[in-house]
């Protein structure tokens, strides 16, 4: 039996349904097209990108289906949809091809992270659905990246779900700031839907809820004496939260245990902390963490690593999972070839900001890496049916100032687009969720560091093959003299 679709076919834009419609009118529904999904700038000023958001994606496409409610809904319109639609949107099923980067790659701006091939009738009905996972989660992983390039290897925990825009944020945002690099979440859905390790301490309604702090300290860690972190601002953090912490920690010494930790979650954390470290310490109580939480992100926590905080693990909440700086990635969806008389049409799409204009035709992306230093060069994008010979010398040029060119030797290029549907069918085997945070660290490797700083970091090149960038010209040249003609001549 099928089960209930996680997400509704209905999921989409109303325009998808009516350019569907007017297709199916038209006759043009089973038309072979190729699009491409990508996003256009780096968020957060970053130097580069974590994909996410493709096992959502692949459930999606899998489970893509008009139920007889989305029907009766669509009918409900008044839209004077005729019938016979409705017949087509029953047997509707996903039967295209998708190529993708793996989730945890990182990604640049302009490249496809993800092409597909099949009818204009499937490809615009997804369209809405594809860009809301992928460019949801890829912000999130990517900011998750960020928080974990200035942590070191301190624990950082996901504690957004309360701060998150609605449910599936806070549970797909959670398994996206894991890719990449968070160590665990505080949603137990998330961990029981993904396998995300989870953790927390307590709140302060928990030391509210007795009548002294020491009272509800010592019944916490009676509760999980091998795991309690106590929260010591709820009254005054180095008159009474630190000193009660203390006091069961060395209860707790008695019993041959000792205190995991205590949490730091408002005023000066640099400070506080400094002076936590030294009264646990003062105490015995050396083993003792001292996590912090109160509104941290990328910057905070360097700031306070810079002001030498004594701060083993972070609890990050909204400015992660709200991705509160650059709340939408801006991925598009552009279509770049047409099936017509029995071979593929490069399409465009033009604009008054050369930035903006596509890069036709069905594409490939492969990494260039120098084979001497083990890093990587730049990122090619080739037309799909170019091979790159690794034993002759390859240049590379930038796409829009051309002059600005370098010759590589010795290099590997790595594909980076997967199959992973093939008319419909999935023929990807999704890798485990931990698999996927190892590979986004080991890809890290790859790269050097002037591209992966927070700040400033320099732009990685994404390049176009010589063959790509003619079709490109020849294209915009066609058009442009077409419409020229148009105008007769002006
Ligand atoms: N030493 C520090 N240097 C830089 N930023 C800090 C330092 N200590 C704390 N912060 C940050 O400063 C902000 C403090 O926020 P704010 O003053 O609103 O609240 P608070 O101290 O947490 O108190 P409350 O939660 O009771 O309002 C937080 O974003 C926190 O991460
Ligand atoms: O600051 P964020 O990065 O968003 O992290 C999540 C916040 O959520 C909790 O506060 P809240 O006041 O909601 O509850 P509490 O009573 O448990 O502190 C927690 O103490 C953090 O401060
Ligand atoms: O476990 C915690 O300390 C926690 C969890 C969610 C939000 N704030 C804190």
């Amino acid at each position: 039996m099928l089960k209930s679709p996680e997400i509704s076919a209905l999921h989409t834009d109303k325009y998808q349904i009516t350019m569907m419609y007017a297709h199916w009118k038209n006759g043009s529904h089973g038309n072979r097209r190729a699009f491409d999904l990508y996003f256009r700038s780096l968020p957060f000023g970053n130097g580069y990108a974590v994909f996410a958001g493709l096992e959502r994606a692949i459930r999606y496409l899998e489970e893509l289906r008009f139920t007889e409610e989305d029907i009766e809904y669509l009918q409900s319109l008044g839209e004077g949809f005729d019938p016979a639609f409705f017949d087509m949107l029953r047997n509707f099923r996903f039967t295209g091809d998708l190529y993708s980067v793996p989730e945890g790659s990182i990604v640049f701006p302009e490249e496809p992270l993800v092409r597909l091939e099949g009818s204009v009738f499937e490809l615009q009905l997804i369209e809405t659905a594809l860009l809301n996972f992928i460019g949801y989660q890829t912000l999130i992983a990517t900011k998750a990246a960020r928080i974990r390039h200035v942590a070191g290897n301190d624990v950082l925990m996901e504690f957004g779900t309360r701060r998150a825009q609605e449910r599936d944020a806070a549970v797909w945002g959670a398994r996206a700031a894991y890719i990449g690099g968070f160590d665990a979440t505080s949603n137990t859905f998330a961990g029981q839907k993904f396998g995300i390790p989870t953790l927390g301490t307590h709140a302060h309604s928990w030391v509210q809820d007795f009548a002294s702090e020491l009272e509800a300290f010592r019944a916490f860690v009676k509760a999980f004496p091998d795991q309690a972190i106590l929260l010591v601002d709820t009254y005054d953090t180095l008159k009474s939260g630190i000193p009660h912490a203390i006091q069961v920690g060395l209860e707790l010494k008695k019993q041959g245990k000792s205190l995991v930790g205590i949490r730091l979650d408002s005023g000066d954390l640099a400070y506080l902390s400094k002076q936590a470290r030294k009264m646990l310490d003062a105490a015995g109580l050396t083993e003792t963490r001292i996590v912090a939480s109160s509104d941290l992100d990328e910057f905070t926590i360097l700031n306070l690593k810079a002001q030498g905080a004594k701060i083993d693990s972070w609890g990050v909440g909204t400015k992660l999972i709200t991705a509160y700086d650059q709340p939408a990635l801006g991925a598009v969806y552009k279509m770049v070839a047409r099936w017509e008389n029995g071979k593929w049409e490069p399409t465009i799409k033009i604009s008054s900001n050369p930035a903006k204009i596509t890069t036709p035709g069905r594409k490939a992306v492969y990494r260039i890496i120098d084979n001497q230093s083990g890093k990587a060069r730049a990122d090619l994008i080739t037309t799909v049916d170019e091979t790159i010979d690794e034993s002759k010398p390859l240049t590379l040029f930038h796409p829009l100032q051309t002059f600005k060119r370098k010759k590589v030797k010795n290099f590997r290029a790595v594909p980076l687009l997967k199959p992973v549907f093939i008319q419909g069918k999935n023929i990807y085997q999704l890798p485990s969720l931990s698999e996927i945070r190892s590979f986004h660290q080991s890809q890290l490797s790859l790269f050097w560091e002037e591209y992966l700083r927070i700040l400033n970091p320099e732009e990685y090149p994404v390049d176009l093959s010589q063959k790509l960038w003619d079709t490109k010209q020849n294209l915009l040249q066609t058009i442009y003299q077409s419409i020229k003609k148009e105008n007769g001549g002006s």
